[in-house]
């Protein structure tokens, strides 16, 4: 079955990801594409959103793409910069606010009989985070909403489906956001609301089918959320040709090779470990930039990879467990205007000499429709409770170069640390947590002797998706406990301290 979809044109803005959730939550299924690649497939879109920007409408590096042959020929909502966008592309001016405007307003004005404003009063709170202003409307523009200090809060254009908001509705703060954009996909565009887990699991499985028919696939299992719902979906369409490999790449956590290869049993996949610590530790030694280590570790897996297909007759693919976050923050919105942050080793491509085609069941969907996902196939939930963890493992939290003791020491204060989270019954409630090993020594005294060494972090945070997150207020007790069983316990370690920066700017891994 085809699902409606709604194609969001990315200008930038941190805010985009969550327009294509908020979206998503309405059961209603969206993509976002960079605001100058208009994919080829545009008339599958049946509306299209304009998300916000950093840019200026007014600036010289402002984004002006021709909308021709989008507004009026689609349904089409402008968020912020693309309110301002429409306006100054169709005919009305954009200027300078006298202040800039952060944060929560209400709406003083809402013009009678919107369906875009259907079940909103005045009143309702809408977020706004913009210095630019729109200062005369475009060319038929109707104006439909204001607040207090924004007149042209919220415009239409007369005789299209086109409307312009100056404001966020993505963001929760909007307390009608949710209603506004579901007025705007259902009421006005028209789009059935039926893009749902269970759907997606069946047409997954269809479309897996027909792409890979009767191949044999290998798999990189991590013994992770994203590649245990990517196997056992591709298992549920192939059955015994697919072939998972769990790759012990020297850094994982403690114990973590046997226990995760002990939780698959019973769970009708074909299970391969392989140890490959050596082969990682010898691709790493001596590097320290971090990107340096991501790419080398990124390749060690192909490697392995290539390997193990090799062992196997006539394989033709390689499934992954790649998630939309993943891809996102790889190829900067997919070669649009937002910066690279870090490569994820996953996203890179395959090189030519491999011949492997690629399958990524999961590419599409954020981490929390994974998990809704992994519950439709009846996957324990425990294993979908567990914290994501970064398939460049305990080598991205080791900062500066690798070494096999580092390596020991932060399995040991993670292993406390994570086992300290369980006991006290705080891990679900914690979205990710970890240990980093900074390359810092310190100065301690123990037993009446000068010590001088290593310092780890502890971080644990909260999200929903990895792509913004806020640092947990642990118990100042647990705190107390955990830092002390570290210090006593773990040899080469005499400082702990706690991260409290939130993303952003702070990334969830130090590197
Ligand atoms: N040790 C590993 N062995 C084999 N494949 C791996 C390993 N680590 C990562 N991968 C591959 O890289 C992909 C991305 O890793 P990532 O950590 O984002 O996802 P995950 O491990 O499946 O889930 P989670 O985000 O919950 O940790 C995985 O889905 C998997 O296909
Ligand atoms: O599979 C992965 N390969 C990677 O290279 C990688 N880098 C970061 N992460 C995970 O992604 C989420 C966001 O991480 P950052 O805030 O550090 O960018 C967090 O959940 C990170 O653990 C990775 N996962
Ligand atoms: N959030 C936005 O889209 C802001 C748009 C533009 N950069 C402004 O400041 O007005
Ligand atoms: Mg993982």
């Amino acid at each position: 079955m085809q699902h409606d979809k709604v194609l969001i044109l990315d200008f930038g803005s941190q805010y985009t990801q969550l327009i294509a959730r908020r979206v998503r939550e309405l059961n209603i299924y969206s993509e976002i594409h960079p605001f100058n690649k208009i994919p080829t497939n545009f008339q599958e879109y049946k509306a299209v959103i304009l998300s916000g920007s950093p840019f200026s409408v007014r600036g010289e590096q402002a984004l002006h793409p021709d909308l021709t042959n989008i507004r009026g020929e689609k349904p089409l909502l402008a968020v912020c910069y693309g309110a301002q966008y429409l306006a100054h592309f169709s005919g009305g001016e954009v200027a300078p606010s006298n202040t800039r405007e952060y944060g929560r307003a209400k709406l003083a004005f809402i013009k009678e009989n919107e369906a875009f404003f259907k079940d909103i009063n005045v009143g309702s709170q809408v977020w706004m985070s913009h210095s630019d202003t729109i200062k005369t409307l475009p060319t038929n523009g109707v104006l439909i909403a204001s607040t207090h200090d924004v007149t042209n809060a919220a415009y239409r254009i007369e005789g299209e489906d086109t409307y312009a908001i100056q404001f966020h509705p993505e963001v929760y703060h909007s307390t009608d956001g949710k209603q506004l954009l579901e007025n705007f996909l259902v009421e006005i565009a028209g789009l059935n609301q039926d893009w749902t887990p269970d759907s997606f699991v069946e047409e997954t499985v269809a479309a897996i089918q027909e792409k890979v028919g009767n191949d044999k696939v290998v798999l990189g299992l991590s013994g992770g959320v994203d590649s245990t719902v990517a196997a056992v979906l591709l298992n549920k369409a192939i059955g015994k040709n697919l072939y998972c490999i769990f790759v012990n790449n020297g850094l994982l956590r403690k114990n973590e090779f046997e226990s995760v290869l002990n939780q698959y049993e019973g769970m009708g996949l074909n299970v391969k470990g392989v140890d490959a610590s050596q082969r990682f530790m010898d691709a790493l030694a001596g590097i320290e930039d971090p990107e340096l280590k991501r790419k080398a570790i990124g390749n060690a897996f192909i490697e392995v990879f290539d390997d193990e297909a090799h062992k196997l007759t006539d394989v033709k693919w390689l499934a992954q467990g790649t998630i939309y976050p993943d891809v996102i923050e790889s190829v900067s919105a997919t070669g649009g205007p937002s910066a690279t942050i870090k490569s994820h080793h996953n996203v890179g491509g395959l090189p030519d000499f491999m011949k492997l085609k690629i399958v990524e069941p999961l590419r599409a969907i954020f981490k929390d429709e994974v998990r809704r996902v992994g519950a439709t196939l009846g996957i324990d939930p425990e294993l979908l409770g567990r914290h994501p963890f970064p398939g460049p493992g305990l080598g991205i939290r080791i900062l500066g170069d690798i070494t096999a003791e580092k390596v020991r020491i932060l399995q040991e204060v993670d292993a406390i640390f994570i086992n300290g989270l369980k006991e006290w019954g705080l891990y679900d409630k914690v979205w990710q947590a970890g240990a980093m090993l900074l390359p810092v020594n310190s100065v301690g005294v123990m037993g009446d002797e000068r010590t001088y060494e290593k310092c780890v972090a502890l971080r644990a945070v909260e999200s929903t998706d990895g792509m913004t997150a806020d640092w947990v207020n642990l118990p100042y007790e647990f705190l107390q406990k955990t830092s002390n069983d570290i210090i006593n316990k773990v040899k080469g370690v005499n400082r702990v301290v706690y991260d409290i920066s939130s993303k952003p700017p702070a990334t969830i891994e130090w590197e």
